[in-house]
């Protein structure tokens, strides 16, 4: 059951980011689809905090040569540096990688690769340091856990695992080394309770995260959609004309725009009330999105009965064509209309214009022109289609 404060989420589906945070994601996964697009969100959302952290990680993994020069002595002193700086060239290769756009996609496995090889140097150190300082610190151990949890922005299961897999070989090395028993067990007890708590951390950080992906993804959505028919509304189209007038001057192609007006919609209100006309406009919608089917094509809700499809790479006489099987299509409907002049069923008037974007064209020739039909589709005596 959907919680009260998510009840307005009812008004806003079918929508993938909407039914799952109705759905909730308290294991933190997703449905597939949704997962993998998260993934691939995090991953760029979290790329320059990575380097970030990298950075920060290899300044305090050095620092701590000033712990090791001031606990240890030569010859354990030689291989606990020698591990320190093997450690520290690695963090440095994995930064340079991570620098590297390219390789944004293995950004999770370079942080992976990096947290693991901190946590398992940092193991081995201990347990050689405790070899000859019984008082050499452990805590080390639980800065790098803190880090896999908090700093790289990993996912829980990730830095659980990672932190596990650290913890295992800590107990594998020390054991080795002949650390006592007892001394062992009190280390355990504290790196447990301070991972029990950088686990819920992480655990309550992933679900903001994910939480934070779904609403800001929904916003972004709604902020593009008509809410009555679900089609693009004026700000998108606005947007999207731009980026593909663009787009059509540097392949070279046509762009038709199809305005469509329903016709006499005012009497189709005053006769069957404002509620159907709504459902009426939700089936010309439905038309429309039917026409425009194509990846770079958009169906358009301009405002009120005014509608719009955008179509990439058509020439004129297609155009027209297109409009043509858009206006019989809605007239297939057969939504009764006895208030209209025109026909006794709801009616589109289109107006159609096609422009190739380049030299001297200007972007808004093709509204213009595509308005200037739609008037005389209307004046023409509407239901009709003019180029
Ligand atoms: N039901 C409903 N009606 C709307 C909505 N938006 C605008 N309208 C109505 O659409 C009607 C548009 O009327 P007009 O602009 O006069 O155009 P028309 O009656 O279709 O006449 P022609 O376009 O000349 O054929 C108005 O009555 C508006 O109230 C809406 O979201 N729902």
């Amino acid at each position: 059951m959907v919680s009260p404060h998510l009840s307005w989420l009812d008004d806003v589906r079918p929508n993938p980011y909407a039914d799952q945070l109705a759905l909730g994601y308290r294991r933190l996964r997703f449905l597939r689809p949704l997962e993998l697009e998260y993934r691939a969100y995090m991953l760029r959302d979290s790329a320059e905090l990575k380097r970030i952290a990298l950075v920060f990680a290899l300044i305090v993994w050095l620092t701590f040569v000033v712990v090791d020069f001031w606990m240890l002595a030569p010859p354990l002193l030689y291989g606990v540096v020698a591990i320190r700086l093997g450690v520290a060239a690695l963090l440095v290769v994995c930064g340079r990688l991570l620098l590297l756009r390219r390789h944004t996609q293995r950004a999770v496995l370079l942080s992976l690769a990096c947290i693991g090889c901190m946590g398992l140097g940092a193991a081995a150190i201990i347990a050689i340091g405790h070899g000859q300082n019984a008082f050499f610190p452990y805590e080390g151990l639980l800065l790098v856990c803190i880090a896999a949890y908090f700093l790289v922005g990993l996912r829980l299961i990730e830095a659980l695992t990672t932190c596990v897999v650290v913890v295992l070989a800590y107990v594998l090395f020390e054991s080795l080394a002949g650390l006592p028993a007892a001394q062992l067990f009190n280390n355990l007890v504290f790196l447990f309770f301070g991972n029990l708590i950088g686990a819920v951390g992480c655990y309550l950080l992933e679900l903001k995260s994910r939480e934070h992906f779904l609403v800001s993804q929904l916003m972004r959505v709604l902020a593009d959609q008509d809410s009555l028919t679900g089609l693009h509304n004026r700000r998108s189209f606005n947007r999207q004309l731009t980026r593909l007038w663009r787009q059509a001057q540097r392949e070279q192609v046509e762009l038709a725009l199809l305005l469509c007006d329903v016709d006499h919609f005012k009497a189709y209100n005053d006769r069957y009330g404002h509620p159907a006309g709504d459902v009426a406009l939700q089936q010309v919608g439905v038309v429309l999105r039917e026409a425009a089917r194509r990846p770079l094509d958009m169906a358009v809700r301009l405002g009120g009965e005014e509608f719009a499809v955008l179509l990439y790479g058509i020439g004129a006489d297609e155009a027209r064509q297109r409009g043509e099987v858009l206006r019989q299509a809605l007239e297939l409907l057969r939504i009764e209309h006895a208030g209209s002049q025109t026909a006794p069923v709801l009616t589109l008037s289109v107006g159609v214009a096609c422009r190739r974007p380049g030299e001297g064209v200007a972007m808004t020739s093709l509204f213009e022109h595509a308005d200037r039909a739609l008037y005389e589709a209307k004046a023409f005596g509407r239901n009709q289609v003019v180029t």
